[in-house]
């Protein structure tokens, strides 16, 4: 371990982040009856130009009426590029109570965007007398996003939770799909067979580059790692790969852009029962291991030694968070 000691990340599930957009007040209840454990009222990309003002509105009123129970609540602000964005943040720190939890910030490219946020956060917070401090959650979307992700998730005491974002991170990077998240059938490797036609084709993972980017930096500062949006909500099959893929890598949870992946997204990042058993027993394992002076030991046929501590200790952490 590096003289840095690894910071834990906040202690709070986030295995789903279910979006409904600022502009459709009539879902905000159902959202909020949901089993999603955060939710994320949209004022960005699923809201118009011409709806920004009462989407505004609309979201003051429901952080300030609807009862969201013990799920983090997070408005998505509209980009730092845009006019919206300083009203976004002013009209909500100074009408909405303190149920509001965390502003998620869109398309960050460095820490001076974070540094702008805090500042105006910071001075509302001040001149309200705001006791609970916000939280920040960012989205990496663009190119400039993953070239200074480190930097980013470092850039505030705020910052709490980190995302990618498939589509605009697709279009940023000029990558040559419309799809949001998932399989991209022109990304993949042919068998190398010597000009056999009938060589097989094996799919790849786009995303997984950005992914273990976002990973590294959010354990490195101690943020949450979150998969963003699979756009094809009729695909559950499609839905349950790239959630696994994410999970295997390290982040704990994903967004829902439509209620039927909320169950999907809690199934995939909730510890089964068999992971949490084998988690339990390697523990056991290793403190007979310790009591006999060994640092290394057999479970089921295989190596486990004082890293497999640390690896089930994040399985067991998990479910005991959970509950
Ligand atoms: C891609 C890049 C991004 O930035 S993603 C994040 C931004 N996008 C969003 O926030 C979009 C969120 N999702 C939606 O707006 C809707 O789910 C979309 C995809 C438009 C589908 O809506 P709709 O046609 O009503 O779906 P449906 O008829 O299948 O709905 C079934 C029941 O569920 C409800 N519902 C729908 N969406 C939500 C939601 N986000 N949160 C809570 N409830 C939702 C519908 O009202 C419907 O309810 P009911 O059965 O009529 O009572
Ligand atoms: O904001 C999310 C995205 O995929 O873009
Ligand atoms: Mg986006």
């Amino acid at each position: 371990m590096s003289f840095k000691v690894q910071p834990a990340p906040p202690a709070r599930p986030n295995r789903c982040q279910l979006f409904a957009p600022g502009s459709r007040p009539a879902i905000f209840e159902k959202a909020a009856a949901s089993d999603a454990d955060v939710i994320n009222l949209d004022l960005e990309d699923s809201v118009s130009p011409a709806d920004k003002a009462e989407a505004r509105k609309n979201v003051i009123e429901a952080i300030n009426t609807i009862d969201w129970g013990n799920k983090t609540l997070s408005i998505r602000i509209n980009g730092l590029d845009t006019e919206f964005w300083y009203k976004d943040v002013v009209d909500i720190l100074e009408n909405a109570g303190d149920r509001i939890d965390q502003i998620m910030i869109p398309k960050v490219g460095n820490a001076g965007d974070i540094y702008a946020v805090d500042a105006l956060v910071t001075s509302v917070e001040m001149a309200k007398g705001r006791k609970k401090p916000i939280q920040f959650e960012v989205i990496i979307e663009t190119a400039a996003g993953l070239a200074h992700v480190e930097e980013i998730a470092a850039a505030s005491p705020r910052m709490a939770a980190m995302s990618l974002g498939a589509a605009d991170y697709a279009a940023s990077m000029g990558m040559q799909t419309t799809g949001i998240g998932g399989t991209q059938e022109n990304y993949y490797m042919v068998e190398n067979a010597n000009g056999d036609a009938s060589r097989a084709t094996h799919l790849g993972d786009p995303w997984h580059a950005v992914t273990v980017a976002i990973v590294s930096a959010c354990r490195t500062h101690g943020l949450l790692p979150v998969d963003g949006p699979f756009g094809d909500f009729s695909d559950e099959e499609g839905f349950n790969a790239q959630a696994r893929r994410s999970a295997t890598l390290g982040m704990v949870g994903k967004w829902a852009i439509h209620p039927k992946q909320v169950a999907l997204a809690n199934a995939v990042f909730t510890p089964s029962e068999a992971q949490i058993t084998e988690a339990r027993e390697i523990l056991v394992a290793m403190e007979e291991a310790e009591k006999s002076g060994q640092g290394a030991a057999v479970y089921k046929g295989r190596l486990v030694d004082l890293a497999s501590i640390r690896q089930a200790q994040v399985i067991v952490k998990q479910a005991e968070m959970i509950g």
